[in-house]
């Protein structure tokens, strides 16, 4: 299948190699040109979980990534998914997949309202996380750290759930399990718990630019304050009545760890093992620009009013605003532009 890969990023570099090694045609797009300019000249070399080098197709607006694209996927921080959801939405025809990856503040429903709004029949796919993990190493390289075993998805609409995970599964293999709703992906994705919490409690090292390793930095007291941040998320998800991954599942999941051992254990062992990936080292790292304001300010609008409450959860995002001198509720530009109660979040496929 051809495939237009919005964002050109860690993930997207990782996940280009991936799907050219499984015999399909991804085609790359950075939002600035900055993302793709090392691919110009250059084969893309992919190291570690996914080996391969060739020459990546780039594309130099988002019309020509998408025109005879099968499937778009946006893999960029959730900063720029309703830039890049707006830039691509003209393009995107009935009968194309549209795989958001990963959501985060209900991206995949301002995708399918804008979709809606024109007439367009595309199947939009939300996922919790990605199907791998990747960190550029160069303008033209990447280091594919692992592919996930297993990882949920939503689908709108519903009644292309089945078609909508074949569509994922023939790229990426059988590794996708339906989620309830989007509002059970919305709850799943775990970065913004754990990278509020090691970003927190690491944030001399980021800021002084130190190298150290991720995860080296998930100490057993911050290993405490993720499993008591997932414990507030597990509260709205059953508030809601969805069931969703705990932490301790998805360290499992990703890293295929045998069952009983907690956050702590798992991330030394994969310390250990890997020794990377380096953990941020600017201030302006996406474990807090991206995260806070998309994934921990989503789960508080999640829970207002009736849902539990979420002292950690508001507590991380004042004391990383005072950090930054920032009000991280006011950079979220999805939230105010879609509706939670939308039918869409709750549609079982
Ligand atoms: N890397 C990983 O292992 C994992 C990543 N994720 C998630 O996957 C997503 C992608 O991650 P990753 O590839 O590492 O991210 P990167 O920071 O490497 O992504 C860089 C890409 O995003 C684009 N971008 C960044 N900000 C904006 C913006 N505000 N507007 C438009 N485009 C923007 C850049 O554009 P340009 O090219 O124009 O500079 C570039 O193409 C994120 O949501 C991340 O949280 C989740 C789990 C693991
Ligand atoms: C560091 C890692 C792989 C795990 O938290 C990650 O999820 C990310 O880079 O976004």
């Amino acid at each position: 299948m051809r495939v237009a890969i919005l964002g050109a990023g860690g993930v997207a570099f990782g996940m280009a190699a991936f799907l050219h090694e499984a015999g399909h045609e991804p085609v790359l797009w950075s939002p600035t040109g900055k993302g793709t300019a090392g691919l110009l000249n250059e084969d893309l070399v992919s190291t570690g979980a996914v080996e391969t080098r060739f020459r990546a197709a780039v594309a130099l607006s988002a019309r020509e990534a998408l025109v005879e694209a099968d499937v778009a996927i946006v893999a960029l921080p959730a900063n720029g998914h309703k830039a890049v959801i707006d830039a691509a939405l003209p393009h995107i025809r009935s009968g194309q997949t549209v795989i958001v990856s990963a959501q985060l503040s209900m991206g995949a429903l301002y995708l399918a309202k804008g979709l809606e709004a024109r007439n367009v029949d595309a199947t939009v796919v939300a996922f919790a996380t990605t199907v791998l993990m990747g960190r550029k190493t160069g303008p033209a390289s990447v280091a594919v750290g692992g592919v996930r075993e297993r990882l949920e998805a939503a689908v709108i609409p519903a009644s292309a759930a089945q078609d909508g995970l074949a569509t994922c599964r023939s790229l990426f293999g059988d590794r996708f399990r339906l989620a309830a709703n989007l509002l059970a992906i919305a709850l799943s994705n775990l970065n913004p718990p754990i990278h509020m919490a090691s970003a927190l409690c690491n944030l001399t090292r980021i800021e002084k630019g130190e190298y150290w390793a991720n995860y080296d930095g998930i100490t057993p007291a911050v290993a405490r304050l993720i499993e008591a941040l997932d414990r507030e998320r597990l509260a709205v998800a059953a508030h809601f009545g969805v069931s969703v991954r705990t932490v301790e599942e998805h360290y499992r999941l990703t890293f295929g760890f045998p069952e009983g051992q907690g956050v702590a254990e798992m991330a030394a062992a994969v310390h250990e093992r890997r020794k990377g990936p380096p953990g941020p080292t600017s201030l302006d790292t996406r474990f807090v620009t991206e995260d806070v304001p998309f994934g921990i300010v989503a789960v508080l609008a999640l829970a207002e009013g009736a849902g539990p409450n979420l002292p950690l959860h508001r507590a991380g995002v004042d004391l990383l605003g005072a950090l930054y001198g920032r009000d991280f509720r006011a950079e979220n530009d999805l939230l105010p532009l879609v509706d939670i109660q939308d039918p869409l979040v709750l549609a079982r496929g």
